[in-house]
C-alpha cells in the first residue's frame, strides 16, 4: 500500500432514511439510545435510496429536469439542466452541508433535531474527516489524534457528548487518567494527571519557586473555563441568545468580553518567571493550537487546560471513529440524509445567494442554505471563484495562514515493547525547546490500545506517531522518491521514540503505514493538508476569528476555520453555533433582523480590530 488510505472503502454511496428508530435500540436505565455494533455503516450496499420514499409529498421546484439518475423529489438535477431555482424558497432541504466532519455533522444534527431537512454531502466514503478510522489487517486507527476533549458527563461544556444525546445516542467511553506525558529538554517530564491537585503538585515539585506564578496562571485559567462553564452555549452571532446569557449570567459574560481579546502567553508572563516553566506552557498550548503560548487564545487555552481535570479526556469504545458514525446514524434517524462519494466542486450562486451545491459528477442539489464544513482555503478558493472573494475573507486570509500538516504513522508493535505501565498519549521533544514548533521537532504519540483494547488483535498495540511537516516537503518528487522519503523520515522518528522511550520499537513493529501532507490533503480534502488555520502574527486572542455566517447570503460556515478553531470540541462548537445562526434565519428559533444587522455589523467591526 503506497498511499494511507484512511477508512474502508466500503461499496455503498449513501445511507438511507430508516424513518425511525426501532425501540430495541434504547438503554432501559436511562432511556438514551446506545451505540449498535453492527450499524449500517458495515452493513453493505444500501443504494440510492434516500428521499424517494418521501417524493410523494414534496412540492417540486420550478426546473426543467432533463435527466436524473435518481429521484431525489426535485432536489438534484444533474449537469445540463436548466434551474430556475430563484431564492431557492422551493428546494426540498432547508440545508446543505459540505463535508462530514464533526463540524459538519454537529451543524447537519442540531438542525434536523430542530426539523429542517438536511443533506450532508461528504466526498469520502465514511464520515468524520480528520475524526474518522481505517482497518487494516484487524487493527483499527483512529485517522486523526485520539485525545477527546467535551467528552465527559457533566457540566455544559462536555458538546460532544451533548450533540450525541440530541440524536439520541450514548456512547460507553472509557476516562484516561492522564492527559499526556510530557517528555522535554533537560529531562524534564511531567504527566498530566487527570485530577487537577496531583497535576499541580507535580509541577510544583519541578518548579518549586514558581509555585505562586502556576496557581495564578492556571487560577485564570479556571476562572474563564467557569465562566464558559455557565453558559448555555449557542450562536454568538445571535443577538436574543447574546443579550439574554449577558443579562443572565452579566459577570461570567464579562469575564469572557475581557478574555476574548487575550493570548496565553501574555496571561502567564503576568505570573511565570522562570523562561523554562514558560516553555513549558508553550508546549501545554502547543499540543492544541500547534502555535506557542503568544499566539493562542486565552479562552481556547483554558478550555483545554481545564477540561482534561474537570470533565477529563475520555476514550470511546471502539475508536474515535464511532462519534462520527453515531452522528451521521442520528442524522438519518432523524429524517435527514447523508451522501458519501459526494465530491462537491462548487458552490451555486444565484441573484447573489447561495441557492446549491454542485458534485464532480455533474449532480446539483438546492437548499435554502449551504454550510461549507470545507476549509476556508477550499471554500473561498475552490468551491467558490478566487477571484470573487468577499473583503472580509481577505481580512481573514491577511490575519491567518494555513497550519502546516502532520507526517502520520500508523504503526502495530508487540504489546511487550511497551512498559506495563505505560501511558497513552505522549509528546516527546527532546534537545532544544526552540526546535518545539519545527518540522519534525516535536512528536505526538497516542496508543490507544492502552486504553481499549480492542482496537487490536491480542498481544499487540496500535501507535498513532505524528509530527509538524509541510506539503512543500513532499512535493515534486516521483514516486519512487516519495516512497523512500517516507520510509526514511519515519524510520528517524521512530529511531527517536526508540531512544526515548521504548527500547526494541523498531524490531517489534508489525505493521506500519506512514501518511504524508499529501495523504492529508487527498482523503481530507483540506488545502495543502492543512491542520487549521494559525494566526500568522500574535493574534487579538479569538477577536479576528470569523463565527459561522459569511458575506455571501445564505452561506455559512463550520468547522476549524471558524470561531474558536482547531479541535474536535472546537469544532463541535462550531457546529452548535452554526446550526443556532441557521436555524434562526430558516425560522426554526426565535430572531430579530433588526437587533441581527446591529449585531452582525458590531462583531464584523470587532474583526477588523483585531
Ligand atoms: N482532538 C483530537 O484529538 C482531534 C482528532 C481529530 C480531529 N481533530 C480536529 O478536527 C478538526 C477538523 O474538524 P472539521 O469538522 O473542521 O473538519 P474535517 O476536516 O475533519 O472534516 C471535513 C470533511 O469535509 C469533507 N469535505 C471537504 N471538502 C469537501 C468537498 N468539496 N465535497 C465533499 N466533502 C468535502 C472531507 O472529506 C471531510 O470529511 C481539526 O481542527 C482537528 O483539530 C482533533
Ligand atoms: C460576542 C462578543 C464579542 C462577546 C461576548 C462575550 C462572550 C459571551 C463570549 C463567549 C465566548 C464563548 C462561549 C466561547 C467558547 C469557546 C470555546 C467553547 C472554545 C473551545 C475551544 C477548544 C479548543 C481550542 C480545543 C482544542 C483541542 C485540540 C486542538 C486538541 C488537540 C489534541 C491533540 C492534537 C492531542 C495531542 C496529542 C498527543 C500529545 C498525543
Amino acid at each position: 500500500m503506497n498511499i494511507l488510505n484512511f477508512g474502508i472503502p466500503t461499496p455503498h454511496s449513501v445511507i438511507t432514511n430508516p424513518k425511525s428508530k426501532p425501540s430495541s435500540n434504547r438503554n432501559p436505565r436511562n432511556g438514551c439510545n446506545r451505540i449498535l455494533c453492527s450499524d449500517q455503516l458495515k452493513s453493505g450496499n444500501h443504494g440510492f435510496e434516500f428521499g424517494i420514499n418521501r417524493a410523494h409529498h414534496m412540492k417540486r421546484p420550478n426546473r426543467i429536469r432533463r435527466k436524473s439518475t435518481v429521484d431525489f423529489a426535485g432536489a438534484v438535477e444533474t449537469e445540463g439542466s436548466s434551474s430556475t431555482s430563484g431564492d431557492g424558497s422551493s428546494s426540498f432541504y432547508d440545508a446543505i452541508v459540505i463535508g462530514s466532519g464533526i463540524g459538519g455533522l454537529v451543524a447537519a444534527t442540531q438542525l434536523a433535531v430542530k426539523g429542517a431537512k438536511v443533506l450532508v454531502l461528504e466526498k469520502y466514503v465514511i464520515p468524520g474527516g480528520s475524526s474518522g478510522f481505517y482497518e487494516r489487517d484487524g487493527f483499527k486507527f483512529d485517522v486523526g489524534s485520539s485525545v477527546m476533549f467535551g467528552f465527559s458527563d457533566k457540566g455544559n461544556l462536555n458538546l460532544i457528548t451533548q450533540s450525541l444525546a440530541a440524536v439520541g445516542f450514548r456512547l460507553p467511553v472509557i476516562p484516561d487518567p492522564t492527559t499526556v506525558h510530557f517528555h522535554l529538554p533537560n529531562g524534564l517530564s511531567v504527566l498530566v494527571h487527570k485530577e487537577y491537585n496531583e497535576f499541580v503538585s507535580e509541577l510544583v515539585s519541578k518548579f518549586p519557586h514558581e509555585r505562586e506564578g502556576i496557581l495564578g496562571f492556571y487560577g485564570v485559567c479556571w476562572k474563564i473555563f467557569n465562566a464558559l462553564n455557565s453558559l448555555e452555549l449557542k450562536s454568538l452571532e445571535e443577538p436574543i441568545y447574546l443579550f439574554g446569557q449577558f443579562f443572565k449570567k452579566p459577570i461570567e459574560c464579562l469575564t469572557l468580553a475581557y478574555y476574548l481579546p487575550q493570548n496565553a502567553g501574555n496571561i502567564a508572563r503576568k505570573y511565570i518567571k522562570d523562561p523554562e516553566l514558560l516553555s513549558f506552557i508553550d508546549a501545554e498550548c502547543f499540543i492544541v493550537s500547534t502555535v506557542n503560548a503568544m499566539q493562542t487564545p486565552m479562552i481556547n487555552a483554558s478550555m483545554v487546560l481545564c477540561d482534561r481535570h474537570f470533565g477529563g479526556i475520555n476514550y470511546p469504545v471502539g475508536g474515535v471513529g464511532e462519534i462520527a458514525k453515531s452522528l451521521a446514524k442520528g442524522l438519518v434517524n432523524k429524517g435527514s440524509n447523508i451522501l458519501y462519494k459526494a465530491n462537491a466542486t462548487s458552490i451555486i450562486i444565484e441573484n447573489e445567494k447561495a441557492v446549491g451545491v454542485k458534485l464532480s459528477d455533474g449532480r446539483k442539489f438546492y437548499a435554502k442554505t449551504v454550510i461549507s464544513n470545507a476549509t476556508r482555503w477550499d471554500t473561498f478558493g475552490k468551491l467558490l471563484k478566487k477571484e470573487d472573494m468577499p473583503e472580509e475573507e481577505k481580512r481573514f486570509q491577511k490575519a491567518y495562514v494555513k497550519a502546516p500538516s502532520f507526517l502520520s504513522i500508523h504503526m502495530a508493535v508487540k504489546a511487550d515493547v511497551l512498559p506495563p505501565d505505560t501511558d497513552c498519549h505522549h509528546f516527546v521533544l527532546e534537545d532544544d525547546w526552540k526546535s518545539l514548533e519545527d518540522p519534525y521537532g516535536s512528536i505526538f504519540l497516542s496508543i490507544p490500545t492502552v486504553l481499549d483494547s480492542s482496537l487490536a488483535p491480542e498481544g499487540n498495540h496500535i501507535l498513532h506517531i505524528f509530527t509538524v511537516s509541510s506539503i512543500e516537503d513532499w512535493e515534486g518528487l516521483s514516486r519512487k522518491d516519495y516512497e523512500a522519503k517516507k520510509e526514511v523520515v519515519a524510520a528517524k522518528i521512530i529511531d527517536r521514540l526508540e531512544k526515548k522511550l521504548f527500547p526494541g520499537l523498531a524490531s517489534s513493529i508489525v505493521f506500519k503505514e506512514v501518511g504524508t501532507p499529501k495523504t492529508h490533503r487527498r482523503y481530507l480534502a483540506r488545502d495543502s493538508g492543512t491542520y487549521g488555520p494559525m494566526p500568522r502574527g500574535i493574534p487579538k486572542g479569538l477577536l479576528a476569528m470569523p463565527f459561522n455566517t459569511t458575506a455571501i447570503n445564505g452561506l455559512y460556515c463550520v468547522g476549524d476555520s471558524c470561531f474558536p478553531g482547531q479541535g474536535v470540541i472546537a469544532v463541535a462548537f462550531s457546529g452548535v453555533m452554526c446550526a443556532h445562526r441557521v436555524a434562526a434565519d430558516l425560522g426554526y428559533e426565535k430572531k430579530n433582523k433588526v437587533l441581527d444587522t446591529g449585531l452582525l455589523g458590531l462583531l464584523g467591526w470587532f474583526r477588523t480590530l483585531a
